[in-house]
């Protein structure tokens, strides 16, 4: 693995190619963490197997064997194999990161950046798809020119053409005047599309063509007006899957992801929760007399929490915390009970994760309930321990053991705990 992050499937744009047809597009990532790598099963169809056992996330360590379609794979770790440059800064544009693979991340932005090449970004909400694209144009020689978002969720099939590619006056109804598509406006720009796999089959081939002839045509107009513009797309899932399913043109895909990028989840980058919480702290904390602090402990739990929401999901938190802290420093109790995505708002946009056995899936959701449940109680009761039993109507041992094991037991919510 030349990468920290890595997958292996069928497609041949893997990082490793398996020629097996009982191999899914993309089968697997795999993570080099420290001495070990961290497998995960990229929804393949027939699973990836660890001796009797289908995994679905696993550490694995030199030697270790795994079956995947009629493939068996095994881990061998090579000190000396060339690894990927990893970028000196911790930060790029408006990103910070100090782990290795957002460092690994940056060194290729710091690459690519300058170039006219496009991009294809993958992560899971809230991982920071729109601020790379955004520091990869304010990187670029374009940076004076327009950075226009386009969400291909938000773009009604009766009205898409008309946004993309503008409209002459009276070329329908409603068209009283003439308009401008976002493809035109963003003219020496970028234009960052979100959710590219979201765009139907009509609108893949028309931005399909668009990219290929650097031109667009008015609705009711007749002649193609040139523009130039660089395409940034983002996406949640991996368009392989789609592609596999017949679901997105391979053909448009090629034409988008000359250089695909991997946004790995907050989950997976601890090590980034310091410099993120700091940045972000910055930015929150902006306008008041004294900037805002964040202690050890706080950060330390932090950085063991699952954020289903990723970075959008800390910087909620830290906000929400600021708000209530009552001085400039946030200690672990106003973050106690967050980072499950529980009390995440709906334009959050932070859903349960719904891979793997039912019986895990539905663990990790009653988790993040209790997590989230018992630290508003606790709160809202000052920490007094007869009074959340009461009002939670549980037993005062039952709500204790519950604390204990969400590793809520002992902390000085607010006032004197009787505990
Ligand atoms: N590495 C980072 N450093 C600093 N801020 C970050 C970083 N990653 C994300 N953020 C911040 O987190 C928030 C969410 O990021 P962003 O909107 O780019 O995510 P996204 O992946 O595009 O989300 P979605 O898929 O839901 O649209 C933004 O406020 C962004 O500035």
């Amino acid at each position: 693995m030349a990468n920290a992050l890595a997958t292996v499937g069928r497609h041949p744009t893997n990082d490793m190619v398996l020629d097996d047809p009982r191999v899914s597009g993309v089968h697997l990532q795999l993570q080099r963490v420290d001495d070990h790598i961290r497998l995960r099963d990229a929804g393949s169809t027939n699973g990836t197997w660890l001796g009797q056992h289908r995994v679905m996330e696993i550490e694995l360590g030199a030697g270790a064997e795994i079956t995947v379609g009629s493939t068996v794979l095994q881990v061998d770790l090579d000190d000396a194999a060339t690894t990927s440059p990893v970028s000196v800064h911790d930060s790029f544009g408006m990103l910070v990161g100090r782990s290795t693979v957002m460092r690994e991340l940056f060194a290729t932005l710091e690459r690519i950046a300058p170039k006219e090449i496009g991009l294809l970004i993958q992560g899971e909400t809230g991982t920071g798809k729109e601020e790379v694209a955004r520091s990869i144009h304010i990187k670029s020689m374009r940076a004076n020119k327009p950075f226009i978002v386009i969400d291909a969720t938000a773009l009604p099939e009766t009205l898409a053409d008309s946004l993309l590619f503008g409209h002459e006056k009276g070329a329908f109804t409603g068209a009283a005047e003439r308009r401008v598509g976002f493809f035109e406006a963003a003219d020496g720009g970028t234009i960052f599309l979100d959710e590219i796999g979201e765009l139907s089959a009509p609108l893949q081939s028309k931005f399909l063509r668009v990219l290929e002839r650097h031109e667009v045509t008015r609705v009711g107009g007749q002649t193609p007006i040139k523009v130039n513009v660089r395409v940034v797309a983002a996406t949640h899932r991996d368009l392989r899957h789609e592609i596999e399913a017949g679901r997105f043109r391979e053909d448009l895909y090629y034409r988008l992801a000359p250089v695909r990028i991997l946004l790995p989840a907050l989950r997976d980058r601890p090590d980034d929760i310091p410099v993120l919480c700091e940045r972000l702290l910055s930015y929150i904390g902006d306008g008041r007399s004294s900037p805002l602090v964040i202690d050890a402990s706080a950060v330390q739990f932090l950085s063991s929490q699952p954020w289903p929401g990723n970075v959008r999901e800390l910087r909620n938190v830290l906000a929400r915390a600021a708000a209530l802290a009552t001085d400039n420093v946030i200690r672990r109790v106003d973050v106690a009970g967050e980072g499950f995505g529980f009390r995440g708002m709906r334009e959050e946009r932070t859903p349960l994760d719904l891979t793997g056995t039912f019986g895990a899936a539905k663990e990790r959701a009653i988790e993040r309930f209790e997590s989230a449940y018992l630290a508003a109680l606790m709160k809202r009761c000052a920490g007094n321990l007869s009074m959340a039993s009461r009002e939670a109507d549980l037993a005062r041992h039952h709500l204790r053991e519950l604390l204990r094991k969400r590793g809520l037991y002992g902390i000085p919510w607010d006032r004197e705990t009787d505990v």
